[in-house]
């Protein structure tokens, strides 16, 4: 496992001191400028090479009822993502990422988690792999997203289970649902809570679900080995790579969440972790979406960093 670089990041925070401004005066920009240094262990951090991953798996949760959106439409945007025409593809372009999509057994939905596990353990550990294979080692950073209709419910339950509280905390509308599909969502989620009672990070990802899910993990695990920094997107991707605290309190050190999305329930995952959102921008969209947004505040960052002068530099006393 890699670890945070404290000499690189010291190094990061006195040159931030010298450049041409008054100090502290770019706020997080430079919080995260230093966060990146020492993660690449390195006081000048670079972001030439950044890679999203999309990972894609379908649920036997939707059975309950849970979704406004039909399950063929997982697949239907995977292929969708193949032809450039979604959102993700949209703002990789322009932040410099480079996008790969990785569809999970499309064909094969997890198992409905009300009526028992979601995936074996050897379902769970295949694509706990799939993601770590996915990441690209010579990457700088990592942007990370789902897609797989029904998985706002799982991601709940997910939360819940490693978080507490009741499902209707963590229940929220998801793509749009409302009344009674809203009712099945909280009443799902509440029966998979009283079913099973996970311990470890993957009884958690076998109960509850999905691959997409415990590709994160995989992909999250990897990169720390990596020491390549992670941004997380939304409520679904953080609950996912949340369930890492299982085992590890300090498992999602080297992640940035990229933005707070608008379901309900990430405010209070966030909270639950102790972190920070870099965006605000009412999105709920998944995908990646607002991780590649906050790859491009993550930029300006760098270029600042990077490109201003010094005062020394710049001949100022
Ligand atoms: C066209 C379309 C594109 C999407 N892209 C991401 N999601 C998002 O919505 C899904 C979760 O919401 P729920 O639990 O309500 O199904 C996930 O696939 C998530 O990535 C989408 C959903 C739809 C319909
Ligand atoms: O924040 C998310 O990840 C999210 C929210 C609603 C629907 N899909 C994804």
């Amino acid at each position: 496992m890699t670890e945070f670089d404290p000499t690189a990041a010291q190094a990061a925070r006195e040159r931030q001191d010298s450049l041409t401004k008054p100090p502290g005066s770019l706020g997080r920009l430079e919080d995260l400028a230093i966060f990146m240094a020492g993660w690449q262990g390195q006081a000048r951090p670079r972001l030439d090479r950044a890679q999203a991953l999309v990972f894609a798996g379908n649920h036997g949760v939707v059975a309950q009822g849970v979704n406004p959106f039909p399950a063929e439409v997982t697949a239907l945007m995977v292929r969708n993502f193949a032809a450039g025409g979604a959102a993700i593809n949209q703002l990789c372009k322009i932040a410099g990422a480079s996008l790969s999509v990785v569809p999970l057994d499309l064909d094969r939905p997890t198992d409905d988690f009300t009526q028992g596990a979601a995936m074996s353990p050897d379902e769970v550990a295949a694509a706990m792999h799939a993601g770590a294979d996915a990441v690209d080692k010579d990457a700088d950073i990592l942007i990370l997203g789902e897609m797989g209709i029904g998985n706002s419910t799982v991601a709940a339950a997910l939360a819940a289970s490693v978080f507490g509280g009741r499902a209707e905390d963590w229940v929220g509308p998801g793509t749009g649902a409302e009344g009674e599909v809203l009712d099945n969502k909280r009443r799902a989620v509440a029966a998979g809570l009283a079913r099973h009672e996970p311990v470890s990070a993957r009884t958690t990802l076998a109960a509850f679900g999905g691959r997409e899910q415990a590709a994160i993990c995989g992909a999250v695990l990897r990169a720390r080995e990596l020491g390549l920094p992670v941004i997380l997107d939304g409520f679904i991707c953080t609950a996912a790579a949340g369930v890492l605290i299982r085992d590890d309190a300090d498992a999602l050190a080297h992640c940035l969440i990229g933005h707070e999305s608008a379901e309900p329930g990430h405010r209070r995952l966030i909270a639950s972790l102790g972190m920070q959102p870099v965006l605000s921008l009412d999105m709920r969209l998944g995908e990646g979406t607002g991780a590649a947004v906050a790859l491009m505040v993550l930029r300006g960052a760098i270029a600042c960093h990077d490109g201003m002068a010094t005062f020394a530099e710049a001949g100022i006393a």
